[in-house]
């Protein structure tokens, strides 16, 4: 279980909090959605649940250590993989390698398996001649689905993901296609102004 505690940030002054006092609980094995207006903070909540930035102020406890106490690096290497909005892909590299490669720095139990980094990219609708051209020749959306199988080779305990489908059409979002996950999202406002 992830929580957060009393968290709250701020990028230059203490008077222009993001947020503040966000208490929340993350059960394992749920999937959450964090909603609100443009600006509001939730890449940056994100980024603090994900151990790249240090919350300002409060705590986020990992299975009741402090990631703080763990370490960030040690905390997202062990636990976190991303699925940032700019897909931050290896763009020298073809789809297939960005996932070989991401495999093996984390040392997922599939590392070295082609045939299961292949799977995973036709189960995201990436043809065999689009993984292994050059990412940089892809589209948006087809990036998109690369960032997110790349998570789902990385035996992942928790996933982050900013904006998952935002480049992705209708037949690749879960709302609309059956074969990828449906699973309801808690949905929880950020703060206050925040709508949800
Ligand atoms: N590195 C930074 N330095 C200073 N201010 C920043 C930095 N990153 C973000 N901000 C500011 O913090 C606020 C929240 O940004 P954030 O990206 O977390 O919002 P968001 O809710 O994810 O927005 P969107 O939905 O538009 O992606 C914004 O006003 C933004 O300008």
């Amino acid at each position: 279980m992830l929580t957060t505690k009393n968290l709250g940030y701020w990028y230059d002054r203490p008077e222009n909090s993001l947020f503040t006092d966000i208490n929340l609980e993350f059960e394992q094995g749920q999937s959450y959605a964090i909603v609100g207006q443009s600006g509001s903070g939730k890449t940056t909540f994100l980024s603090l649940i994900a151990g790249l930035e240090k919350p300002r102020v409060g705590e986020i406890d990992y299975n009741g250590h402090s990631i703080n106490d763990i370490g960030l690096t040690k905390y997202r290497q062990q636990n976190v993989s991303i699925v940032f909005q700019s897909y931050n892909l290896l763009t020298y590299m073809s789809p297939l390698n960005n996932l070989l490669t991401a495999m093996a720095v984390t040392k997922s139990s599939h590392q070295g398996n082609q045939k299961y980094a292949k799977d995973m990219l036709r189960k995201l609708g990436l043809t065999d001649e689009q993984m292994t051209k050059n990412v940089q020749r892809l589209s948006g959306g087809q990036k998109q689905r690369v960032a997110i199988a790349r998570t789902m080779c990385c035996d992942a305990k928790l996933v982050v993901a900013d904006e998952p489908t935002g480049n992705l059409d209708e037949e690749n979002t879960p709302r609309s296609n059956p074969t990828l996950p449906r699973n309801r999202p808690r949905t929880k406002s950020l703060c206050d102004h925040c709508y949800s």
